[in-house]
């Protein structure tokens, strides 16, 4: 397994890129670490499959270098960078058995038949598919067809990463959620370095020890789940990481207090003079408090989701959510309270630190 260097990566599609948004990938300059399990999260086009494929060797950056254990890879082509890729549809032999189409990579490698067939005992195991084992593929369905693909990227134990590219959407959610569970105890087990492409947070939040969230050709933040709930770096992390996402109100400031459309929020810190354009006050919905203290607020509906609600509210003519247990009642003559632990503050969409 490997520590993959992305050095200053940029990528267009398209000759002569000159503005920013000529670029697929903007900049792309980070560090993933030897056994990690990394998910490359953000909406469609953002880039996630962009930045998978250079980093596979499918596609060469228009400029910057990659770095597998510190050794440029940059020019090596997909077989010489020993990864194992799946895609979101299923790469498989038809007419060999499931059985063939797992032992292939390792046969391919000169590995002892005695050794394939342990290995694949495992992953036949893992798949569940043992009975299937020497069934032709061509007669599988497309889930189980998927399952092979993926038993086929695991099987190798000495390659530099896994890469996964939405691999479960063929899947049904029952299975996608047992899969995904299995993958990451084979993490645990084995300290693969993997990434896993996915527009779908639960699916990041609960494979990745880091998620990486990315929007625009950049990646905005890599956090623990954690700290993408608790310090959202960008904006956009905070919409679309959580259900519902952050609170982002428009705002200015003076001293420690947010001025919100003549509603004077205190913020327990007084933020740096910042030249930014557009300040933002953010706060998840969890810490947003309806009851009897705080400023004016209308309530606009109460959705009852089990076991809590979300009242959705109209606070200093902005719409925001907040979320409450199920059994605390909202008040006639309701108020809206902000914990001042939980207030992020935004310049120009990027989050300022306390104290910076
Ligand atoms: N072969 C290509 N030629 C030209 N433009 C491309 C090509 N592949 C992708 N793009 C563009 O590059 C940008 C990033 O695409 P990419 O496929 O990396 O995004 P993504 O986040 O993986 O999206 P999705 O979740 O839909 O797969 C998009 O604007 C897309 O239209």
């Amino acid at each position: 397994m490997a520590r993959i260097t992305l050095d200053h990566i940029r990528h267009a599609y398209g000759i002569r890129p000159s503005a920013p948004n000529d670029y697929a990938l903007r900049e792309v300059n980070h560090e993933w670490s030897d056994g990690g399990a990394y998910a490359l999260l953000g909406p469609s086009g953002c880039g996630k499959t962009t930045l998978l494929n250079i980093i596979s060797g499918l596609l060469q950056p228009s400029e910057g270098r990659i770095l597998f254990d510190g050794e440029d890879v940059t020019d090596l082509p997909p077989e010489a960078r020993n990864i194992a890729q799946v895609f979101q549809f299923p790469v498989i032999y038809d007419t060999m058995t499931v059985y063939d189409n797992l032992a292939f990579p390792l046969r391919n490698r000169g590995v002892a038949e005695a050794a394939v067939k342990r290995r694949v005992e495992e992953i036949l195991e893992m798949t569940g598919l043992p009975d299937r084992a020497n069934r032709k593929a061509r007669g599988l369905t497309a889930d189980q067809k998927q399952k092979i693909s993926l038993g086929r990227g695991l099987v190798r134990n000495d390659v530099n990463a896994i890469l996964f590219d939405e691999p479960l959407t063929v899947i049904d959610p029952h299975m996608k959620w047992q899969l995904r569970s299995q993958l990451k105890k084979l993490h645990r087990q084995f300290g693969f370095t993997m990434v896993y492409v996915t527009h779908d947070q639960t699916e990041a939040l609960t494979f990745a020890d880091k998620v990486v969230v990315m929007y625009d050709g950049q990646i905005v933040q890599i956090g623990t789940p954690a700290e993408l709930f608790v310090t959202p770096r960008h904006t956009f992390v905070g919409y679309f990481i959580g259900s519902p996402g952050m609170n982002v109100l428009p705002m200015q400031i003076d001293g420690a207090t947010a001025v919100i459309g003549g509603e004077r929020v205190d913020l327990g810190f007084a933020p740096p003079n910042k030249t930014a354009a557009k300040m933002e006050f953010g706060i998840r919905p969890e810490f947003v408090r309806i009851g009897r203290e705080g400023h004016p607020v209308r309530i606009d509906k109460v959705e009852d989701i089990g076991r809590h609600k979300i009242v959705r509210a109209t606070f200093a003519g902005q719409p925001v959510a907040a979320v409450m247990p199920e059994e605390n009642e909202v008040p006639a003559d309701a108020r809206i309270a902000f914990d001042p632990k939980a207030i992020n503050i935004y310049a120009d969409s990027w989050r300022v630190e306390r104290g910076a």
